[in-house]
């Protein structure tokens, strides 16, 4: 038992809840005793709600942990000796490999026998139509040898999956997702491109509830367990491999990938922006940078941007490695759910707003309609920030009508 509660790859516990009161003492005589009977009402209620936010969800968030552990796992392996094949072009230029489409297949089966009683619907990136064309059959093969290596590592599934298997869970994350029910949210490799260079990427798993992330889970396979956009000399920059957890209301833990005990992390507490880091994309295709330059010189911020794929961002800032995220696509691309579910819940004790101070809505479909951009800092950064955001924006439509 206390090795299954270390690593997110045991089997899923039940749930068990850490609850003391203090009882006052009362005489041994009584035949009616009961921590329930002697609780004013107020702390009854208090008593229960603490009760229910610790259960809820329990059994789902242990499942996502072990789906992304099991899916980082098969990601490492293809990264380790990727080969030409591995890697296509989808219909909008993106690249896709055969780790997204396996990563997929696994969180897919993965979620499925550790919750077997409950309806399953899921959001997700990939889908197998490429895989079913022409030439797409020895591509599937080696899907299906890793999903299959990947669930027989674990030693907990006694199953072999087929081909056709492997395209059903794939086709699974079909869900469109929307304002009632649960559905989960899944971006299988989050930063292909970061994946294929050997940076950061992120296997990126959320559950909505009524429209609403209730929990998320973001597995880091490069992210070193020391401090991204601060690093020092200790030997915690030697170790990679970051495990991030988040449940609505109970703050976010991290571990490393390959086991280890869970810890409580939290934002940085910076109020002044001047000291703030500011994250952003590697990609430039993907944001905009020339706004963030800008955001950070209305903010008087002094460090040079810190540019990391994927959602390993959000899991970053969750720790306090740096303070801001600024996110600004090119016009006319639109964010996906999948891209920041997990993210959002895992950066609890922030906020994650577009760039008018609106909350992200999850509830809509696959897509997020939002304005502009997104932007994720501390509640005390925001305000001015989202100040900074809209000044410098206005400003590049400015510049812009003066050419
Ligand atoms: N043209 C684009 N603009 C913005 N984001 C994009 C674009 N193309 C892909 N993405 C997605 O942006 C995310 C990477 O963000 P970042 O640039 O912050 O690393 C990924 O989710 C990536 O998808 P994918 O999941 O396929 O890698
Ligand atoms: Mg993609
Ligand atoms: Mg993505
Ligand atoms: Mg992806």
């Amino acid at each position: 038992m206390a090795i299954m509660a270390l690593n997110p790859l045991a089997r899923v516990p039940k749930p068990h809840l850490h609850f003391s009161l203090s009882i006052p003492h009362r005489s041994s005589s009584s035949s009616s005793f009961s921590p329930q009977s002697i609780l004013n009402p107020s702390r009854r209620r208090r008593a229960a709600s603490f009760m229910a936010s610790a259960s809820l969800y329990h059994k789902e968030l242990a499942a996502a942990k072990k789906a992304a552990s099991l899916a980082a796992r098969l990601c490492q392996t293809v990264q380790k000796a990727i080969l030409v094949s591995d890697v296509q072009s989808k219909a909008d230029k993106s690249p896709v490999t055969v780790a997204d489409y396996g990563s997929q297949a696994v969180v897919s089966l993965v979620l499925k026998m550790e919750l077997p009683s409950e309806s399953f619907s899921l959001v997700a990136e990939e889908d197998s139509g490429d895989l079913c064309n022409d030439g797409g059959q020895d591509t599937l093969k080696r899907i299906t040898k890793l999903v299959n290596d990947t669930l027989s590592m674990d030693g907990t599934y006694n199953i072999t999956v087929s081909e056709e298997d492997v395209l059903a869970a794939i086709d699974s994350g079909k869900s469109e997702g929307g304002p009632s029910g649960q559905h989960w949210v899944l971006d299988p490799i989050d930063g292909t491109k970061g994946f294929l260079r050997g940076d950061q990427y992120a296997i990126a798993l959320a559950l909505l509830d009524e429209g609403k992330v209730v929990l998320g889970v973001l597995a880091c396979p490069n992210l070193p367990l020391g401090s991204i956009g601060n690093p020092d000399k200790d030997a915690s920059q030697n170790q990679t491999g970051c495990l991030f957890s988040a449940k609505i209301g109970c703050g976010t833990d991290m571990q490393l990938l390959n086991g280890s005990t869970p810890n409580r992390i939290h934002v940085t507490t910076i109020e002044n922006p001047a000291d703030a880091s500011i994250f952003e994309s590697y990609e430039a295709a993907h944001s905009q940078h020339d706004l963030s330059s800008s955001i950070a010189q209305k903010l008087g911020v002094r460090a040079p941007p810190v540019r990391i794929d994927s959602q390993a961002k959000y899991g970053a800032l969750a720790r306090g490695d740096g303070a801001i995220y600024l996110r600004f696509p090119r016009p006319g691309y639109r964010e996906k759910i999948w891209d920041h579910a997990a993210g959002c819940i895992v950066v609890s004790g922030g906020v994650a707003t577009d760039a008018a101070g609106n909350d992200l809505d999850f509830s809509k479909g696959r897509y997020l309609d939002l304005d502009t951009g997104i932007v994720v800092t501390n509640k005390k950064l925001m305000p001015s920030l989202l100040n900074a955001v809209q000044d410098a924006l206005k400003e590049k439509i400015q510049n812009a009508a003066l050419l």
